[in-house]
């Protein structure tokens, strides 16, 4: 079994996934905040690395990355950052960038420096399922897992299709838009990821405008757990460790897990 889908489904609890831009607040700061997310039960932490055109991202992600950009981050030091520290960390690493980085790095050598980094998947939302030969071959050889992204406007047969191939587990997206905390969830919601946890034997995980414990306890009844990023980026600005750790834990209320 991969290692992130074993540190997703080990507990038998709903899973908390983390998402946080690295080199906010200065690349020197990545270590503590690993450790710390770490430590409150995050089941394995997503890392932003900062690019200049994140499609996908709403407002607080843009504005982490910006600030993340100008404290000089590039992709290559945050893989020898994480390097310094990686026998301190236990969870799954789980990079998400978008292409143009992972192109210009050169994809062989990225999945060397990562894996000897300790990264055990990637995520690359502008990666569709057509164009990924062009990362497998070097990905499998480094045993880093692609993780797939599926959302509410994908065809039933592409999502077959997807949960075929997974690895580590299926990232769901919750809304048809970008990142950032939302209030409220689209009443296909509930049956999009009854529908995704039927096609495939990875754990689902729903993602976007996930931001308070409600809404974790809510999403959680139809998959195996949640991905919070901006609640998580807004908390760790505003410096409420406390916050954190009680949204991290509030996976292990959400339930036992569904997942077969
Ligand atoms: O910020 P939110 O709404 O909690 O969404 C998760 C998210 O931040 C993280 O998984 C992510 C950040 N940027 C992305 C781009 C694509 C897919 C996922 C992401």
């Amino acid at each position: 079994m991969d290692k992130i889908k074993k540190a997703l489904t080990e507990k038998g609890k709903k899973a908390f996934i983390p998402y946080i831009m690295a080199g906010d607040g200065g690349l020197e700061t990545l270590e503590e905040k690993l450790l710390y997310l770490q430590e409150c039960g995050a089941d394995a932490i997503e890392i932003g690395i900062p690019f200049s055109d994140p499609v996908a991202d709403g407002p607080t992600i843009q504005k982490a990355g910006i600030r993340a950009l100008r404290s000089g981050t590039t992709l290559r030091k945050v893989l020898e950052t994480i390097q310094t520290f990686k026998n301190e960390i236990s969870v799954p690493l789980i990079l998400m960038t978008y292409m143009n980085p992972l192109v210009a790095y050169g994809i062989e050598k990225f999945a060397e420096d990562a894996a000897e980094a300790g990264i055990s998947g990637c995520i690359i939302p502008d990666l569709p399922i057509e164009e990924e030969n062009f990362v497998l071959p070097a990905f499998e050889q480094q045993g880093i897992s692609l993780i797939r992204l599926v959302t509410l406007t994908t065809p039933v047969e592409r999502i077959r299709e997807i949960g075929a191939r997974a690895t580590g587990f299926i990232y769901a997206v919750t809304v048809t838009g970008i990142t950032g905390a939302r209030n409220n969830f689209s009443k296909e919601l509930a049956g999009f990821l009854d529908m995704v946890k039927k096609s495939s034997s990875v754990p689902v995980l729903a993602g976007f405008g996930v931001s308070s414990e409600e809404q974790v306890r809510e999403v959680c009844q139809h998959c195996d757990g949640v991905i919070v990023g901006s609640k998580i980026i807004d908390l760790l600005e505003q410096n409420d460790l406390a916050g954190i750790k009680q949204l991290v834990s509030s996976a292990e209320e959400a339930g036992l897990q569904i997942y077969k």
